[in-house]
């Protein structure tokens, strides 16, 4: 039986005189020293964060435990891939605010849309978005997405906004038509005429990548042609995004990660894109581009104009970002859209046959619809409402920091400057209060003009329900490129719908979804068929 008495614990010598034991001195000091090296950071780290959560500012406001102490908690709600639906819980829970941050609340508050996503210049994006930049000559860099100051975004966005507007994307409808008719055939190709099951979802993906690369630099990237992701471009960009949504949680890592000039982390870079950018910009500016026809401007004839009329803001560098933000911020984004849009409407006979009809009524099979026919069908205008709301392409918070005046909320409550706060276009787009009890379900209808209901009350609706519509994001950060992916939308589905009858391979098919800082989908499996009237 072990001795309980510390002479035993030293030793004895048989005449019982306590024997000294060096070696368990020794034990028994570095054991107190290690529980002190490890104990004591632990108790300060644990009073940091009980002191944090105490004082903070933002424990007034609901939400779940972990969530006030540590960033920790949303980085795993990122990772799960159901950050949207796991915030709609919340907000179900404990009502319109929620804090799911120490420093961040999670808004559903349409009416303080204006207020937070302003063009005032006193609200900056937080340094989540400071994780979409690059190393280039051993400087961090920031593009248009990224910059959080607002005098350097407004610097940077001076020369090419206006290139973005409708009557400049307009002019580049004969690039958008000659990709439509490629894609037209390649589907007839491949899938009609064998009678072969096709991939949809994924060939709208191929499509809006080169459909950016059409209008970005007058050449497509080839997924089209290859039918496939052939240099691994797309599931590259798919990884910095979730590297952006991840290490957003806690900016900081970034800097340890990617930004750390010994061994960087990072996301891999989008290189054979960036090449082909690279090398289109350069035959450009020795006007040896061969693919270039100065009848069809693109976006880097547009960048090169800006740099002519604004040398003191544009520069080559400043050419290949503009060119690659193109890239990335608007090939996922519109491709989701157009899977969500797809994916829904297939799913719902009704609204199928209905879209279907009315874009029949209009177009005739394998002719690219034109932006104007195709922007005054109301009911395909409802349809790409409707998707915008119910599924937007971006699922996660957009943070803002509050300016030092503090934010006002509707209760009179007032969160102090210095705090972040944001909406999520998915929670605000099923608003109950905005969109009524069906927000949850997928009804194009709720757009078009009530029975009864007058034209300037229709119009009226239709102004606050647009507010609610976040999927563009705001103020002076709205999307740029949001002229450009809508004219897409609006002219490749009903050319698509009325040159194919288009149906689920599996009506009752449930696709893969993965909501982080976009809402990614997988599917939208579809048999297609030469159109049958
Ligand atoms: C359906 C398609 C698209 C959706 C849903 C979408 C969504 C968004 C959202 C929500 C933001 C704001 C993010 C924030 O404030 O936190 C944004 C910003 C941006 N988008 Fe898009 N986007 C789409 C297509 C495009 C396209 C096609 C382009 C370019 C060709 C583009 C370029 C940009 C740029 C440059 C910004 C940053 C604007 C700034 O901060 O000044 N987007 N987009």
């Amino acid at each position: 039986m072990a001795s309980a008495s510390p002479a035993a614990a030293h030793g004895s010598s048989p005449t019982g005189t306590p024997e000294f034991d060096l070696a368990q001195v020794l034990a028994d000091v570095w054991g107190h020293k290690l529980s002190i090296l490890v104990l004591a950071p632990s108790v300060a780290v644990f009073l940091w964060f009980f002191v944090a959560y105490q004082t903070s500012p933002l424990k007034k406001y609901p939400g779940p435990f972990l969530a006030g102490w540590t960033n920790l908690w949303r980085l795993r709600q990122v990772i799960s891939g159901e950050y949207a639906p796991r915030m709609a819980k919340l907000h179900k829970k404990y009502g319109p605010i929620v804090r799911i941050g120490p420093n961040l609340l999670d808004l559903d508050l349409p009416e303080l849309y204006r207020v937070i996503y302003s063009t005032d210049g006193k609200w900056t994006k937080s340094a989540f978005y400071q994780n979409s930049s690059s190393v280039i000559d051993g400087k961090i860099t920031y593009h248009m997405f990224s910059e959080i100051d607002n005098v350097k975004h407004a610097l940077m966005k001076r020369p090419v906004v206006r290139k973005y507007s409708v009557p400049a994307v307009l002019a580049m409808e004969p690039h958008m038509d000659s990709v439509i008719a490629d894609f037209l055939q390649h589907l007839q190709k491949r899938f009609v005429e064998p009678k072969k099951v096709c991939e949809f979802g994924e060939w709208l993906g191929y499509y809006a990548w080169d459909f950016l690369g059409i209008v970005t630099f007058s050449k497509k990237f080839g997924y089209l042609e290859k039918g496939y992701d052939y240099d691994g471009t797309l599931a590259t960009a798919d990884k910095s995004i979730d590297y952006l949504a991840l290490c957003g949680q806690m900016p900081w890592t970034d800097h340890i990660l990617d930004k750390n000039p010994v061994y960087p982390l990072g996301p891999p870079n989008i290189s054979n894109v960036t090449r082909i950018a690279i090398e289109n910009m350069t035959a450009r500016l020795k006007g040896e581009d061969a693919n270039f026809n100065p009848a069809k401007p693109d976006f880097l004839q547009y960048f090169i104009e800006a740099k002519d009329t604004h040398p003191e803001l544009v520069n080559e560098g400043s050419i290949v970002g503009y060119l690659l933000l193109n890239l990335i911020a608007g090939a996922d984004t519109t491709a989701i859209t157009m899977r969500a849009l797809f994916y829904y409407t297939l799913k719902n006979p009704r609204v199928w046959a209905k879209l279907q009809a009315e874009v029949r009524s209009v177009f005739a099979p394998f002719e690219p619809a034109s932006h104007a026919k195709a922007r005054a069908l109301p009911y395909l205008d409802a349809v790409v409402h409707e998707t915008l709301r119910y599924h937007p392409a971006v699922s996660m918070v957009m943070e803002r920091v509050v300016p030092p005046e503090g934010l006002v909320l509707p209760d009179g409550r007032v969160v102090p400057g210095g705090q972040m706060v944001g909406m999520n276009p998915y929670i605000v787009g099923r608003n109950k209060g905005v969109f009524g009890d069906d927000a949850d379900e997928f009804d194009p209808d709720r757009w078009l003009q009530r029975a009864g209901e007058s034209d300037a009350a229709h119009h009226g609706r239709m102004q606050r329900w647009n507010m609610s519509i976040l999927a563009f994001g705001g103020g002076s950060r709205i999307c740029l490129g949001r002229n450009l992916s809508m004219m897409e939308v609006y002219k490749v589905v009903p050319t698509l719908m009325s040159s194919f009858d288009i149906e689920l391979t599996d009506k009752n098919e449930t696709w893969w979804t993965c909501s982080r800082w976009f809402y990614r989908t997988k599917g939208v499996v579809c048999n297609l068929k030469p159109r049958s009237d």
